[in-house]
């Protein structure tokens, strides 16, 4: 695995002497400043990848919203917001987090199958771009939300295109059986549902087929399904404006080799333009592809236990901070922050954290040379780590730290035990 280049190179690299680095900064020397488990993510990662959509873009009626649950913290949004980028949230707490972060209202959508009526009045009241309406009875009660408060919802149904985005099963989303979405068959009659009711404008449609897709084929053939839903519900009588194509675009963890987002943007649009619905308003709704491989999360040694059958690398940072190998068995790189001295015996470990579970694990089978109190750097878990991480075991969550050039500055205090006790009461 390791023969592939470092997910997020060039800027993850290693310097001369073997130190890994991040931009111009060694993340060795970070973990020691901050202690570990430590998130570190680099400004011009995540710059570079929004660049890449909106360069796809360009020139086109698009807006690029930022899927929040990938990374929520304040400072990663707030970059996003000041770099033009609008956002997909999917509840209360996520539109409060965008709208701290300075998102212009109308460039937040809302997805999600559960909104609760709560949640549609404050994202009403805030001036929301659209909803994403995943259901007919979700039509009604937004309706009814907006009559309430005197304001007009503006609305995307969200279909459920029955296609196989080829991931793994528990983020693929565009199935028939997947709680996802309004189903094909029903479309129109949610959209003249829609359509009749005084607090809904009907603004659009859209789908999102699944998360981590590495080829760009299911999304065009979503794309097919959607515009011959669209043309068939305009010809129908209810004129639909813009599209909403998700997210979902992958990354490489190991040796993926998913489409760059500015190649894939220039497909969807030549596929619209082929269509004759070039000039449509294009959303869409990256998540993990513009900060999953911008940062890594650094933890250290505790222990070696070596085995006969097995050898495990017990390190400080679990399955609390990076849940995805414990979820869906996920791949992701593991390097130590320092090169081992030429001729160190390496072993194969199973890398695993601290929590009292057997499905702790970060990395298995991982050839490594090292001892307690080195540190190693756990590749891609600029997205959906942090913003999944839960404290378990009772374990306070890491601090996050961003790097840009030779700066680095904390954007998340390290959790402390008093953070945890929080709120109890005996
Ligand atoms: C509606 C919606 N939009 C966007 C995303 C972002 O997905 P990804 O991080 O795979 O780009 C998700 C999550 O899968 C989602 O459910
Ligand atoms: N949490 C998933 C992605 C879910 C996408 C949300 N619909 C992951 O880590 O890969």
């Amino acid at each position: 695995m390791n023969s592939f280049p470092l997910p997020g190179a060039p800027v993850f690299h290693r310097s001369e002497n073997g130190a890994l680095m991040i931009e111009d900064l060694g993340l060795d020397e970070l973990a020691q400043e901050h202690g570990t488990p430590l998130f570190v993510y680099s400004q011009a990662a995540i710059e570079s990848a929004l660049s890449a959509w909106q360069r796809g873009l360009a020139g086109r009626d698009a807006l690029v919203c930022y899927a929040v649950k990938a990374n929520s913290s304040q400072a990663i949004l707030s970059l996003l917001a000041q770099a033009g980028c609008g956002f997909d949230i999917v509840s209360g707490g996520e539109l409060a987090r965008a709208l701290a972060a300075g998102a212009e209202p109308e460039k937040i959508v809302f997805s999600g199958v559960g909104k609760t009526r709560r949640e549609m009045q404050a994202a009403l009241e805030a001036g929301i771009g659209c909803f994403n309406v995943e259901s007919e009875a979700e039509l009604l009660a937004l309706n009814d939300v907006a009559a309430a408060c005197g304001l007009t919802a503006p609305v995307s149904i969200r279909v459920n295109p029955d296609v196989d985005a080829r991931t793994h099963p528990y983020i693929s989303t565009g199935l028939r059986d997947n709680k996802f979405g309004i189903a094909h068959d029903h479309a129109l009659a949610a959209c003249q549902l829609a359509a009749s009711l005084p607090g809904l404008r009907v603004a659009g449609i859209g789908c999102h087929i699944g998360s981590q897709i590495t080829e760009a084929a299911p999304y065009l053939d979503a794309l097919e399904r959607v515009l011959d839903l669209l043309e068939a519900i305009e010809a129908a009588g209810v004129p639909l404006g813009q599209i909403d194509l998700g997210g979902g675009l992958g990354i490489a963890y190991a040796d993926e080799t998913p489409p760059a987002a500015d190649a894939l943007c220039q497909l969807l649009l030549a596929r619209l333009d082929a269509r004759g619905h070039g000039q449509r308003r294009l959303i869409v709704e990256p998540g993990r592809a513009l900060v999953g491989n911008a940062g890594v999360c650094l933890t250290e040694v505790l222990y070696l236990k070596p085995g006969e059958d097995k050898s495990f690398c017990i390190v400080d940072a679990a399955m609390n901070d990076v849940p995805r190998p414990a979820l869906y068995e996920a791949f992701h790189r593991i390097e130590p922050l320092q090169a081992a001295a030429e001729g160190a015996p390496g072993r194969v470990y199973d890398v695993v954290g601290p929590v009292c579970e057997s499905g702790d694990w970060l990395g298995r089978r991982r050839l490594l040379a090292v001892q307690p109190g080195d540190r190693l750097a756990v590749f891609s878990a600029g997205a959906y780590c942090m913003s999944m991480a839960s404290n378990y075991n009772s374990r306070p969550r890491a601090a996050e730290v961003l790097v840009s050039g030779d700066m680095a500055r904390v954007i998340r205090q390290r959790e402390t035990i008093e953070d945890l006790l929080r709120g109890e009461l005996p």
